[in-house]
């Protein structure tokens, strides 16, 4: 059983990976390995890069989209969304992963929670400057409306503030991109999520 991080910060390859460790180091429990454009050996070396440099500070790894990819690199989970295996199909392959679904409202939270999920990725709570095409932020209120059979990982425009709001409206922790590799020190800036989400 693996313990839900209370902060995700999502990793490609065109971030700085030297700067893994301090992150880890800095607090940050967890990070998602999520890079659109590898292919799947890239992506396997990646997840291996990252797990090696975060692993021994006790952070936990997840893959977006590819359980095979968890799997072959013993991450701790995998994230799917609408487009990914089902959930209930990658935990028929993967009983001890944690998953992570994508979810936009209570029902969808329910449905995840049947199938088999760990946890539900909520958003977009607010605007994300990294992934084009969202739906308008749900906002934090309809986060805590949602709350009930999964813990709750706020993802979409999070930054500190929005965090505290997030896990003042239940979420149990939040995911970032911006907040943390849009930042001119992102060492600084994840200190000051991991305060936010204590
Ligand atoms: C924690 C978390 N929540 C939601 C997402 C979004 O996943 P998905 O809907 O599969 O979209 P992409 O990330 O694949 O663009 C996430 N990655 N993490
Ligand atoms: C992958 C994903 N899914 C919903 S928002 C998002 C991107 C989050 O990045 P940011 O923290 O920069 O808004």
């Amino acid at each position: 059983m693996f313990v839900l991080p209370r902060l995700f910060c999502l990793v490609s390859s065109t971030d700085d990976l030297a700067l893994l460790p301090a992150l880890a180091g800095a607090g940050v429990e967890g990070f998602q390995v999520r890079d659109k454009s590898a292919t799947t050996a890239e992506l396997v070396d990646l997840t291996r890069v990252v797990l090696d440099a975060v692993a021994p500070y006790g952070a936990r790894v997840v893959v977006n989209d590819r359980v095979d990819v968890a799997l072959a690199t013993g991450a701790a989970g995998v994230h799917l969304g609408a487009d990914d295996l089902p959930v209930a199909a990658a935990r028929r392959l993967a009983p001890d992963l944690l998953i992570g679904a994508t979810c936009r409202d209570g029902e969808a939270v329910r449905r995840a929670a049947e199938e088999g999920a760990s946890y539900a990725g909520f958003g977009p709570v607010a605007r994300s400057g990294s992934k084009a095409g969202l739906p308008e932020p749900l906002g934090t209120r309809a986060l805590g409306e949602a709350a009930g059979p999964l813990p709750l990982v706020a993802i979409g425009g999070v930054d500190a503030q929005v965090a505290r709001a997030a896990r003042e409206a239940g979420a149990h922790g939040v995911a970032v991109i911006a907040a943390v590799w849009r930042h001119p020190d992102p060492i600084a800036a994840a200190k000051e999520l991991v305060r936010a989400v204590a």
